[in-house]
Parts: C-alpha cells; structure tokens; sequence
C-alpha cells in the first residue's frame, strides 16, 4: 500500500518533482500510481492516450504494477522511449521488455508498438515512430544510466548535437564508444523535443549513486554532459516527475 506521505514530494520547483519513497515496494506502487493518474487524466480528455515507456534494467516491477490498474487499456497506445536496433523478440529489446512486463492483466488489452520489425531498416522505423508521435503523448516514462543518459541520448555520442537540436520526435543514434549504451549502439532514441511534447514525463530511479548522478547534473547543468537533463521541465513544460527510493 502506498501511505499518502509517499506522495509527498520532498523537493519541488518548475523543473522537476522529486518523490522520496521509503522501500522498494512503496516506490513502486506509487511510481505505478503516478503514471495511472496521468493516463486517466489524458483518458478523459480524448479518443485515445499514448503511453511511452523505456527499458533497462529498473522498470520491470512497476510496468507489473501498472498492468494491474484499472485503467481503459483498450484505449491506451503503448510504445518505445526508445529501442535498441534489435528485433521486438530479441530478449534484450525494450519491446520484449514491455510484453514481458506490462502488456498482461488489464494492460493486455492495450495496443502495442514496436519500433523494429523484420526487414524494416533503421530510417523507415524512426519515420514511422515519428508519424505515430504526431498523436499527442499523455506520459513518457524514462530511466536514467549511471552515466546520466536518458532514453538512448548519451554523454560523448558522436551526433548527440544534432539529436538534440533535432525538431523531431525520434533520431537514430550511433552510440559507439559510449560505455552506457553496452553493447546496443545502434539505437532509435525519443529527442529532447519528444520529450518536451509529452504531457508528463516520470523519471524511476533507484539506488544511492543514481541519486547522486542526478544531482551531480543538476548542479552541473550541462546537458551534453548529463543528458536527463533534457528530460526537465520549464516554462510551456511540466516538470519532470522523479521517483526515487534508496
Ligand atoms: O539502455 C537503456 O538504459 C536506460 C537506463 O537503464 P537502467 O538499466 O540503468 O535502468 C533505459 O532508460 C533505456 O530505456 C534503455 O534503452
């Protein structure tokens, strides 16, 4: 059960809205709460809600925990961050991730979309991830990498400038080099500019040195070099909302 101090933000401001739980089990409940209460929001408002979630190794327990809300999940579009350049049943994929781990109880009757398909080059996937993302984002779910990436945008990628001027919502990324990317580089990334389209973005985070990674960027504020950073709010844009236990 989630007491309501757990959703009691300890820090908040424009930019973002951090959620200190006290367990793992409190962090997930509410994390899964807070993007339930963001897709019936949007739920009321039109046809249809989209719902973009990311991989990785945090999620898992609150995808689970989403699954069991109930929402109307026949009109919830569920899609990627963003997916490694690997087939949707590659067990390493973000798609294999999300039916694992979301796409059963209510959410089965969600509408799932991969990014890749056989036979589907890289160009065509990120065209079509972008003509899906003319539909409006009711909540964007995001991770963070020890190295301070976000979706697929990492510190050092050789085009990280143009991804992140990019106007569109998706870019194919090259993340040679990058030590985070592991061995996944070619990748299809949501932009600074997807992410700001979303109505809500949560960030899950967990553990001691993701917190400090957070705030190392925060106090730094590059984000080239920190790029969570792209995922704040300000201005026209809600704030980020970060859940995090220890
Ligand atoms: O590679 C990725 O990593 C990030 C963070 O993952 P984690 O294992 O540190 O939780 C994830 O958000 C992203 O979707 C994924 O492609």
């Amino acid at each position: 059960m989630v007491s309501p101090s757990a959703s009691k933000p300890i820090e908040s401001g424009d930019r973002f809205v951090l959620f200190v739980h006290a367990s793992t089990d409190e962090w997930v409940w509410a994390s899964a709460v807070a993007i339930a209460a963001e897709l019936r929001r949007d739920l009321a408002l039109r046809p249809r809600s989209r719902l973009l979630l990311s991989g990785g190794t945090t999620p898992a327990p609150v995808y689970q925990a989403l699954a069991k809300a109930p929402l109307d999940w026949p009109r919830v579009d569920v899609a990627l961050v963003d997916e490694r350049w690997l087939l949707p049943d590659d067990p390493d994929s973000n798609a294999r991730l999300v039916r694992t781990h979301l796409l059963h109880h209510h959410a089965a009757a969600a509408r799932f979309e991969a990014m890749t398909q056989s036979g589907r080059r890289i160009e065509e996937a990120v065209a079509i991830a972008n003509a899906h993302a003319q539909q409006p984002t009711a909540v964007a779910v995001l991770g963070m990498g020890d190295d301070g990436h976000t979706a697929s945008l990492f510190p050092g990628m050789a085009d990280l400038d143009r991804v992140l001027a990019s106007r569109q919502s998706y870019a194919a990324v090259d993340a040679t080099g990058c030590p985070g990317a592991r061995n996944w580089h070619r990748r299809i990334s949501l932009t600074p500019a997807g992410l700001a389209a979303a109505h809500a973005r949560v960030l899950l985070i967990q553990g001691a040195s993701k917190r400090r990674v957070f705030e190392q960027a925060l106090a730094d504020g590059d984000v080239k070099r920190w790029p969570v950073l792209a995922a704040l709010g300000g201005g026209e844009v809600p704030p980020l909302q970060v859940h995090w236990c220890a």
